[in-house]
Formats: C-alpha cells, sequence, structure tokens
C-alpha cells in the first residue's frame, strides 16, 4: 500500500482527521499504539504530521508520527503524563484577558514554560475593561523582557488589524484560559463564526466551550483553537530547565556559586540577588519557585512509581486548583 502524509486537524476520541492536499481522512492508528511513543499522554497532537495508509477514499490507518519541530506540553494530572496540545507551530499566541477571567500573570508565566522551542506572543483580549495600574506593569514587563505583546478587544475591534499582521503567512495556536475569549477572537480574525456555528450545531447549545483543538486554514494563517483550560501545569522536566522559561535570569545564573543553581536557597545565588535588589520582578521569581515546586510533586507514571496512591492524586488535584 502506498504511504501517505498528512497534518493532523482534529482528534477526538481516537480518531484523527488527517489532511493532505486538502483532502480529509478519518483515521486511527494502526495497530492502536505507535510503537515509539509510550511516555506520553497522548500518541498524537495537532500540528503533528503522519505517515498513513488511505483504506478508502474517505478513512485511513496511521502508521508513525513524523519528527516533531517543536510543541507546546503541559502536565496531565489525571494521566499522569505530559500532554502535547499542539506540535510544529510557527508561533504560540497566550490570549489572557483584561477582566471576565481577571488578568493572571502567572498562568502566562506558565504558558512560557510549556513552549518547547516555540516562540510565544502575548495577547490581552478584553482590552474594552480597564485594567489596574499594578496589572498594567506586571503586563508591560512582558515588553521590557522581549516578549511581543498585544492589546486588542474582539468586541470593539481594537488592535485585530495589528493582530492580524503578526499572525500572517504562520501557523499559529491560540491557548489561554477559559473564557478569554480565543474562540471569539478567531473567528474575528477569520471574518466567519466557523468555530462558534460548528459547535452549536452540533451540541445544540448557544454558548460554546471548546473541548478539542481544531486546525482551521484561514486564507492568510492556519489556526489552531484549542480547548480553555482554568488551570495548566508545566510539563514534567528536568528542573534545571525551567530557568529558560525566564530569560530574565540568565545573566545572574551565569555567575551563580553552583554551577547547577535552582536558585533557590543555594549559597552565592545571583539570582536570588537580583530579585532582592529588585532587578528581577519579585512575582515572576515567586511564579518560578512555584513551578519549581510543582516538579517536585510530577513522577510520571511510566517511569516506574508504582506506588502512587489515592492520597497523591487527591493532593495533585488540590494543588491544581490551589495553584494561585
Ligand atoms: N467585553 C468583551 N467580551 C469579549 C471579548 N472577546 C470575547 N468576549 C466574550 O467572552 C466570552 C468568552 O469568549 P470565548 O471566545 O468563548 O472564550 P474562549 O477563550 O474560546 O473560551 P473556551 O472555549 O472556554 O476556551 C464570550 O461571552 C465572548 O462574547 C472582548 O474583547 N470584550
Ligand atoms: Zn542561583
Amino acid at each position: 500500500m502506498e504511504q501517505h502524509i498528512g497534518l493532523i486537524c482534529r482528534g477526538i476520541n481516537n480518531i484523527y482527521t488527517v489532511e493532505e492536499k486538502g483532502v480529509s481522512y478519518l483515521c486511527r492508528i494502526k495497530g492502536k499504539q505507535l510503537s515509539q511513543v509510550i511516555e506520553e499522554y497522548n500518541p498524537l497532537a495537532v500540528g503533528d504530521m503522519v505517515s498513513f495508509v488511505p483504506t478508502n477514499a474517505h478513512e485511513g490507518l496511521i502508521l508513525d508520527r513524523l519528527p516533531r519541530r517543536n510543541s507546546f506540553q503541559r502536565w496531565n494530572t489525571k494521566g499522569g503524563s505530559n500532554q502535547t496540545v499542539v506540535a510544529n507551530m510557527d508561533l504560540i499566541v497566550c490570549v489572557t484577558s483584561a477582566d471576565t477571567p481577571p488578568f493572571r500573570p502567572r498562568f502566562i508565566d506558565r504558558v512560557i514554560a510549556c513552549c518547547q522551542d516555540v516562540d510565544v506572543m502575548i495577547v490581552m483580549n478584553k482590552c474594552d475593561f480597564p485594567l489596574t495600574e499594578d496589572e498594567y506593569e506586571r503586563f508591560k514587563l512582558y515588553k521590557t523582557l522581549g516578549y511581543r505583546v498585544l492589546g486588542v478587544s474582539a468586541k470593539t475591534g481594537e488592535n485585530i488589524e495589528k493582530l492580524y499582521k503578526e499572525l500572517e503567512g504562520k501557523t499559529v495556536a491560540f491557548v489561554g484560559q477559559s473564557g478569554v475569549g480565543k474562540s471569539t477572537l478567531i473567528n474575528c480574525l477569520l471574518g466567519s463564526d466557523q468555530r462558534t456555528s460548528e459547535v452549536c450545531e452540533k451540541y445544540n447549545r448557544g454558548r460554546h466551550t471548546t473541548n478539542h483543538s481544531l486546525l482551521i486554514s484561514g486564507p492568510l494563517f492556519t489556526v489552531v483553537d484549542t480547548p480553555g483550560v482554568r488551570e495548566i501545569q508545566v510539563p514534567h522536566r528536568d528542573k534545571a530547565t525551567l530557568q529558560e522559561a525566564f530569560i530574565e535570569f540568565a545573566r545572574y545564573a551565569k555567575n551563580c556559586e553552583y554551577e547547577r543553581c535552582l536558585h533557590q536557597d543555594e549559597p552565592g545565588c545571583k539570582v536570588k540577588e537580583a530579585v532582592e535588589e529588585d532587578k528581577i520582578h519579585y512575582d515572576r521569581y515567586e511564579s518560578y519557585l512555584r513551578m519549581l515546586a510543582s516538579l517536585d510533586d510530577k513522577a510520571p507514571l511510566w517511569a516506574g512509581k508504582n506506588d502512587r496512591s489515592n492520597s497523591w492524586r487527591t493532593r495533585m488535584d488540590k494543588d491544581e486548583s490551589q495553584e494561585y
């Protein structure tokens, strides 16, 4: 059988929509498991390229996942493993909102830490609501740190044109807390209500909540709408790599006394010193420490830890809801 290469546009209950040259196939994984992927919550994510064989004009079987260029991963508490939300993007757009839900900078910090080798841009939606001075300062900090930031309103149309320009020619994923307006913004940018109408028809309800990722090809850019989450946790990984998500640490970290300093309580830590001297924003440091602590609780199920009890699960669930 002839092998084809396609792009995963959607995955629901182990059935994946794979697109090749404008033709869609509904595919399952051949043999139910991809041989090379064992340690992850989900073997495939939207944005993955796969090899597959069509079984008829509309269906097929997935054989392999092609190597990923990058990914956006989070910790899946229930599954006790890392979950890839989306792969192979040119840009992750972290959508936040000025109000309802309120601005949560630590959520943004975690989104940044969930990006593996992919650029992130921070978009503040619902700018028709005012920010407090403190919130504004904390938002502006991302710009100072070198991130692209933009305030927009899907409701009034403010800066939508500018956002459009940022996305042109790219494949991007919108991620963020539930209710910040990801789907509304996408509809606004694509000039359609593709996402909302599709879900409304299917479930026959007015207000929709995105419950699975979907890749939508627009005329000038491609966008993935991801399900909103109430909380997000950074994936399990080597603790020493977490500081890569805090770019302002680097210039101080290189002078820390210990080579693998985690900037907690180590003597001669220059990062901590910089925090004390207000050279690093205290809230960002606090954000870092919380994420670092959360890594202690994460031992992936696949790492051979079979001693985890129900009390462990309960603790994790509680931690997640208390993360702010
Ligand atoms: N005031 C105001 N409301 C907005 C704006 N953008 C979206 N909303 C409203 O915010 C609510 C949530 O919007 P959604 O687009 O469903 O949010 P979402 O981020 O896709 O939510 P999930 O699907 O749960 O992830 C809706 O009632 C929108 O009408 C905005 O710019 N200003
Ligand atoms: Zn240090």
